[in-house]
C-alpha cells in the first residue's frame, strides 16, 4: 500500500539548517495499522508530510499503490490533532463531512447517503445538523474522522489524532478506529506520543530516534491478536512486555537481553 524509501528532510538553508529526518525506509501493507512513536520534536509530523505529498522531502521517495507520490493522492485522507482548526465552523456537521465529496462533484443524493453512513459509523447520526462549536471535543474529532472516512480512503494518515481529548474519550476513539479498520479494512499510519496507544492500536510500531531521526526498531504487535480490549488486553503479559520494549527503545535507543529477562530499567542504564 505504501512504500517509503530513503526519506530524509532538512529545513532551512545556508548556515541555519535543521535535519529532522535521517534516512527512513519502511512499508505499510494493506489493512495494517502502523504506529510511529518517537521523542518530541524528532520529526514525526515532518515524516507524514514528506511521505504524503504535502511537502517534497529533501531526499527519498514514497510510492502509494505502486505509483510515485508527487502530490497528495485522492485515495489518501488525513486526520490532524487539532479538530478545532480542521473543521469549518460555519458549516454544519453534514456540510463538513460532505465537503470532500462536493469537491469531487458527487450528486447531492449520493452525498447525503455517504455522509449519513459515515456519521453512523462514528456514532454521530443525531448530530448531522449541528455546528462543530455545539459539540464536545471528542465529538468534533469524530466528525473529522467521519470526514476522512467518507471518501473511503485506501490509506488514512493520522497525526496525534486523539491527543487533544480526555483519557476516557481517547479510549473510545481508539476503539472506534479499531472498529473502522475491521469494517472498512482501512490501512492506517498513525503518529502518537503515547506508548500504550501505539501498542494497543498497532500491528506494528515503528520507533524513531532523536533528530535526525531514523527507525530504531520495528516492533511486531501481532502476538496481541486482532481483538483488543482497553482493560483485558492491557493486563496481558504480552502487552506489558511490548510497552516496556517500546519505552526502553525510546529512552535508550536499544533493548538488550537484560531487558527481556526483566532486569529493571535503572539497572540496565547503570
Ligand atoms: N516548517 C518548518 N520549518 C522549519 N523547521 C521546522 C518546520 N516544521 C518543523 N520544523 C522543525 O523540525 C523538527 C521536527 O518537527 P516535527 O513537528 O516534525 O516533530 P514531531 O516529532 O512531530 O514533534 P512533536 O513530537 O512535538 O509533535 C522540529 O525541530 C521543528 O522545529
Amino acid at each position: 500500500m505504501l512504500d517509503v524509501t530513503g526519506i530524509s528532510h532538512t529545513y532551512g538553508s545556508g548556515a541555519k539548517t535543521h535535519t529532522a529526518l535521517g534516512n527512513i525506509t519502511f512499508t505499510v501493507e494493506k489493512g495494517e495499522i502502523v504506529c510511529i512513536v518517537g521523542p518530541s520534536g524528532c520529526g514525526k509530523s515532518t515524516l507524514l508530510r514528506a511521505i504524503s505529498g504535502l511537502m517534497p522531502p529533501t531526499a527519498g521517495a514514497s510510492r502509494f499503490m505502486d505509483t510515485p507520490i508527487k502530490s497528495v493522492p485522492e485515495d489518501l485522507a488525513f486526520v490532524f490533532q487539532e479538530y478545532s482548526k480542521s473543521l469549518f465552523p460555519w458549516l454544519t456537521v453534514r456540510g463538513n463531512v460532505a465537503f470532500p465529496l462536493k469537491a469531487r462533484g458527487m450528486s447531492r443524493k449520493r452525498r447525503n447517503r455517504a455522509v449519513e453512513e459515515a456519521l453512523a459509523s462514528v456514532g454521530l447520526a443525531a448530530a448531522v445538523d449541528k455546528y462543530p462549536w455545539q459539540l464536545s471535543g471528542g465529538m468534533q474529532q469524530r466528525v473529522a474522522i467521519a470526514r476522512a472516512l467518507v471518501c473511503e480512503p485506501a490509506l488514512l494518515l493520522m497525526d496525534e489524532p486523539f491527543a487533544s481529548v480526555d483519557a476516557q474519550t481517547r479510549a473510545e476513539l481508539e476503539d472506534l478506529l479499531l472498529r473502522v479498520r475491521a469494517d472498512y479494512n482501512t490501512t492506517v499510519l498513525l503518529v502518537t506520543h503515547d506508548i500504550d496507544e501505539s501498542v494497543y492500536l498497532s500491528d506494528r510500531v515503528l520507533v524513531l530516534s532523536k533528530a535526525p531521526s531514523t527507525i530504531v526498531a520495528t516492533i511486531d504487535v501481532t502476538p496481541l491478536g486482532p481483538m483488543r480490549d482497553q482493560i483485558t488486553t492491557k493486563e496481558t503479559d504480552e502487552f506489558v512486555h511490548l510497552r516496556g520494549e517500546v519505552a526502553r527503545l525510546l529512552r535508550y535507543g536499544h533493548v538488550d537481553e537484560n531487558d527481556r529477562l526483566g532486569v529493571p530499567a535503572r539497572a540496565v542504564a547503570e
